[in-house]
């Protein structure tokens, strides 16, 4: 059965291709902001704030974002990084997004994209990337090594995307140090929570920090995460479409 993420991965190589062939090259000297540092330091649940303006799953989320005004009041209310999506054909998101927020915000940024070859990682930490994503539901053992091996040469984080247990295993295998537990069902586009009790019963005493992501609405949820071993949240749609965004912020920030 193919998936939108299939369909998402085709598309992604073909922008590859010309990435490739253009004569653009990737050079940068600037030290990424660790993430991971910051969540081990913290005392609430960290947060990882996203700027979205559409999905495949909702369409049109807020195609009138301003993503610095958004990222501002994300940074300023406690937001432990932000995560600016930079796929345009899905997500309406352009690199010029990140580096727009990258000169206006100091905290870490996650480039979220489909990310299948070097030449994004590059490009994600001349754009002012600090972590980068890698989905294992996207790419076999081999890719997630060396695409992984890649990044954290070049000091960036790594957030490794799961969605079940033996993803779970190969994020694992790669000694992760950061892993994304997705409540997202890629094939219905459903949202369960309990994706991440499930998988945290499992791994939780597993050394890494766990991210829950995907259809996190209120602070009950965020509870309720933190209480199955979550150490951050991921939250894009509740806080793109969040009358007073600011307070949606701060209301997820729960202690730990
Ligand atoms: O908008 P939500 O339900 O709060 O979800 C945010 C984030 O988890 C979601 O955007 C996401 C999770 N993994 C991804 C991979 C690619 C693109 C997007 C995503």
């Amino acid at each position: 059965m193919t998936t939108i993420l299939d369909k998402i991965i085709d598309k992604k190589r073909e922008e590859v291709a010309l990435l490739k062939q253009s004569a653009l090259t990737y050079k940068t000297d600037r030290t990424p902001i660790s993430f991971y540092d910051r969540v081990v330091a913290s005392k609430t649940i960290a947060l990882i704030a996203e700027v979205k303006r559409a999905s495949p799953s909702k369409g049109d989320i807020n195609l009138g974002v301003d993503p610095v005004e958004q990222a501002t009041i994300y940074a300023d209310n406690g937001a432990d990084a932000v995560s600016v999506l930079t796929d345009t054909p899905f997500f309406k998101g352009t690199m010029d997004d990140l580096k727009a927020v990258k000169e206006n915000v100091e905290i870490p940024l996650l480039n979220k994209d489909f990310i299948i070859d070097e030449i994004q990682i590059d490009r994600a930490k001349a754009s002012g990337g600090d972590i980068i994503l890698l989905i294992a539901a996207a790419l076999n053992d081999e890719e997630m090594h060396r695409l992984y091996r890649h990044s954290k040469e070049h000091g960036l984080d790594v957030l490794v995307e799961v969605h079940d247990e033996a993803e779970m295993e190969r994020a694992l295998a790669l000694e992760a140090n950061i892993i994304g537990i997705n409540n997202r069902d890629l094939h219905s586009f459903k949202t369960n929570l309990a994706v991440t009790e499930r998988l945290m019963s499992r791994y939780g005493k597993e050394k890494a920090i766990f991210v829950s992501e995907s259809g996190i609405k209120t602070r009950e949820d965020a509870i309720r995460l933190k209480e199955a071993g979550a150490r951050a949240l991921l939250v894009g749609e509740t806080l793109m479409l969040a009358g007073d965004v600011a307070g949606a912020v701060r209301s997820l920030k729960v202690e730990l």
